[in-house]
């Protein structure tokens, strides 16, 4: 993939939650490494479920990350770390402002390697950015889908559960969590409390 040139690149993980992008995230860092490219691995100060600095997938897996700010110029942390790798990966894309997007475009104009993973949809089932902006922008883009945990079928929308029963459609955008709160549902079984 994309050896001929020294041009960089943005690759896209995403789909719903429990759909697998953080094993691919992982595999696809695993292999870089077996290559002998060095890879930086960043993550947003907001998601602390797997550790602090560990990129953690539900079923396991895990990569040591640096921590970033989040929003505003806190952001550009990514690049002022980077010494010289390859590879720049960043988890939990969804938890990022729109500054992430102009992180991305400069690190693959200065010819890196750049894999973004996270959702692309919030608990209402809209775009959640900057997955769509960043989905546009890239070479590679990977749509995975989960398991739909009401019938079975392919699911690529995000469920939030209170108490188990569906969320109320005027939540907040942000809420961390993983089974708890959450399950991968396919459109049919997808929904909302709007009373
Ligand atoms: N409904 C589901 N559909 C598919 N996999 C699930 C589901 N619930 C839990 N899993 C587990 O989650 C793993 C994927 O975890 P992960 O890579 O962290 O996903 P993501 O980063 O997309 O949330 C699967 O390999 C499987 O072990
Ligand atoms: C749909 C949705 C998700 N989130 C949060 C919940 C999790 O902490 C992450 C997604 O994690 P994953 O690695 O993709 O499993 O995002 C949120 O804050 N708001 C939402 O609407
Ligand atoms: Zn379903």
């Amino acid at each position: 993939m994309h050896a001929i040139t020294k041009s960089g690149w943005i690759e896209v993980v995403t789909g719903s939650m429990f759909s697998g992008k953080t094993e691919e995230l992982l595999r696809r860092l695993r292999r870089a490494e077996i290559a002998g490219q060095e890879v930086a691995v960043f993550k947003p100060e907001i998601d602390d479920r797997y550790g602090k600095t560990t990129v953690g997938s539900h079923a396991g897996g895990s990569w040591e990350a640096s921590v970033v700010p989040a929003e505003g110029e806190g952001i550009w942390e990514i690049t002022d770390e980077l010494n010289g790798e390859d590879v720049v990966a960043i988890d939990e894309a969804n938890f990022f402002s729109y500054e992430l997007v102009d992180v991305c475009e400069q690190l693959a104009a200065s010819g890196k390697r750049v894999i973004v993973s996270g959702t692309d949809q919030t608990f209402r089932a809209e775009p959640f950015e900057p997955l769509p902006q960043l989905m546009a922008l890239a070479e590679y883009v990977d749509k995975l889908q989960a398991i739909c945990t009401v019938c079975g079928e392919p699911a690529s929308r995000n469920q939030r559960l209170v108490d188990g029963e569906p969320a109320h459609a005027d939540g907040p955008t942000i809420v961390v969590g993983a089974d708890e709160s959450y399950e991968a549902r396919c459109r049919n079984c997808h929904t909302l409390r709007r009373d």
